[in-house]
């Protein structure tokens, strides 16, 4: 995955991890507040419903003693009990005795008004008759509610039970059973009141937030004004804020954390491996006295989604320290089976090596890796090479015994890099390898006056004694591989014959070695016919 994609999706997931805990810190403030405030307004709304239900019922346990103490109709000590009751009943303005339509008296004195009895709105008990908003007489004064039992009634002020329920910032609808608004406490619009007691469910809207309740059949609605639950929105957002801003830094901290992690060198490597990656660069491998390409070492390339190739020096050492080589190396297996199965069945002569981790020879696992990828082609075992470090072959049993099994199944092996580590003759002595690589530091001492170009002779010498095959890597110039030539080194790889190259491009460089061979063998025939 590209730096820059992994650098984009982090600044977006930052972008969320900072929006999300800021906008539910919000929402959480929001919710509290508005639930705080329908909580209050609920209860104010209970508290009314319940309290106008109990004043008519105490109203009506009132005017039943009352009738019950059967004291004579209009007596002074009729009207004067009715009077100490309508004083000491606080939401009481009047009690009235009624006989055969006429009023006969009231807590006030005598009286004979005439009055048309109508039936109750509603009955609040069995003998409890009920009316509501009935205009008093005297005029200006609010409507009131009237409760009748037997021959007594009394007149209520049905604000009175609800007044000390709540300051001037509530406003406070009592509905009657019989859907008729009672009473109403700092003035609500009329059709809204009804229309949330028909809803009967607490709320909120454009302008208020509201509390509904109900108790006998009466409907209790406290409305606040929506400005009151702002401010105390505002009060509660900068705990929650201060909480979504921890969450936020958490989670950025972890994004940050995260995408280190995923452009760190190992996961891009791994990332790359899950991939594929991996592409191999064919170097040709050439018999030095005639330039003719026998072969060709497959050269790993890191090929980035961008398409630009990174050298294997960069990523082989994290790659053997981490353990992805292996899959690495059955990449480039593949990819040699891929690009070259033609040619090689083709031309049997001719050979790829592929290089090999120490890990690999030590546990063997590289022969069921190529015979696997391999087998199924028609490339041949002794078309494929295999190549050690001298730092692969350390462990000199393990490394003898694969080799060994290498060779019973056609493969060669031959030792990478010679002369940089800590091979000595006695150590060769006892691997049954069949090629020795001199390293290109060596090569490029030949013909200069270094301390070290004295050296190529001497391996020159001890690959002969011990019957190897040698190749001169890193062969850069004509002189070189005339001295190697002199020296009896059979085979070179370098810049002087081919620097590594693409699949097509080497098959097509071979195609052209393989034409040009022919053209020096014709004439040859033809002088000796
Ligand atoms: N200056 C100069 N350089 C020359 C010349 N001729 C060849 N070279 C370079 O020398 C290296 C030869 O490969 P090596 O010694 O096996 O050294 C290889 C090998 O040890 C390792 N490597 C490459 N592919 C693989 C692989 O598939 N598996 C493992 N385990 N290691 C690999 O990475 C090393 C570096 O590979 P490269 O960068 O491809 O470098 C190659 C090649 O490009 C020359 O004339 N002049």
């Amino acid at each position: 995955m590209k730096r820059s994609r992994v650098i984009a999706e982090a600044i977006l997931l930052a972008f969320v991890g900072v929006l999300l805990p800021l906008s539910a810190a919000i929402y959480a403030a929001w919710a509290l507040s508005v639930n705080t405030e329908k909580g209050r307004l609920e209860l104010v709304a209970s508290q009314a419903a319940a309290r106008t239900h109990l004043s008519i019922l105490n109203t009506a346990a009132m005017l039943r003693e009352l009738d019950n103490q059967k004291l004579a109709p209009c007596s002074d000590a009729h009207i004067g009990e009715m009077r100490r009751l309508s004083i000491n009943g606080r939401m009481i303005e009047e009690i009235g005795y009624i006989d055969d339509g006429l009023l006969r008296c009231t807590s006030w004195g005598q009286t004979t008004k005439r009055i048309a009895k109508l039936p109750p709105d509603f009955m609040s008990g069995d003998d409890i008759e009920t009316w509501v908003a009935v205009p008093p007489l005297v005029s200006g004064a609010d409507p009131l509610t009237v409760v009748q039992v037997g021959k007594h009634n009394a007149l209520i002020d049905p604000v009175r039970p609800i007044d000390l329920l709540s300051d001037n910032r509530i406003l406070v609808t009592i509905v009657a059973p019989n859907g008729r608004v009672a009473a109403m406490l700092n003035d609500l619009d009329t059709q809204m009141a009804l229309s949330l007691a028909k809803q009967g469910k607490s709320g909120v809207n454009d302008d208020y937030v509201y509390g509904v309740a109900t108790d006998a059949g009466w409907t209790a609605i406290a409305v606040g004004h929506r400005e009151e639950l702002i401010a105390q929105f505002r009060s509660q957002l900068w705990v929650f804020l201060l909480f979504g801003g921890f969450a936020s830094i958490f989670i950025v901290a972890m994004i940050m954390r995260q995408s280190r992690k995923r452009l760190s060198p190992l996961s891009e490597l791994q990332i790359a491996v899950r991939k594929r990656e991996f592409i191999v660069h064919y170097q040709p491998i050439v018999e030095l006295a005639t330039g003719n390409c026998v072969g060709a070492e497959a050269l790993v390339r890191w090929k980035r989604p961008d398409g630009s190739l990174v050298r294997p020096d960069l990523f082989i050492p994290l790659a053997e320290q981490s353990g992805l080589i292996q899959p690495i190396t059955d990449q480039v297996i593949d990819a040699v089976a891929r690009d070259l199965n033609e040619l090689l069945v083709q031309y049997r002569s001719v050979h790829v090596t592929i290089n090999v981790c120490a890990e690999d020879i030590k546990s063997g696992r590289i022969l069921e890796a190529v015979a696997a990828r391999i087998g199924r082609t028609g490339i041949e075992n002794r078309q494929i090479w295999l190549e050690a470090t001298e730092r692969g072959l350390l462990d000199i049993e393990e490394a003898s015994r694969t080799i060994e099994e290498a060779r019973t199944r056609g493969h060669k092996v031959a030792i990478d890099d010679f002369g940089t580590g800590y091979s000595s003759l006695q150590y060769l002595q006892n691997l049954p390898l069949d090629t020795l690589k001199i390293d290109k530091s060596f090569i490029n001492t030949i013909n200069r006056q270094s301390a070290t170009s004295s050296v190529v002779p001497h391996i020159i010498d001890m690959a002969k004694a011990l019957n190897l095959s040698v190749v001169a890597e890193g062969v850069e110039t004509v002189e070189q591989a005339e001295y190697l030539i002199e020296h009896g080194v059979e085979y070179g790889q370098g810049w002087h014959y081919g620097k590594p190259m693409p699949a097509d491009i080497f098959i097509a460089y071979l195609y052209e070695n393989m034409k040009r061979r022919r053209a020096d063998v014709i004439p040859l025939r033809r002088l000796n016919g």
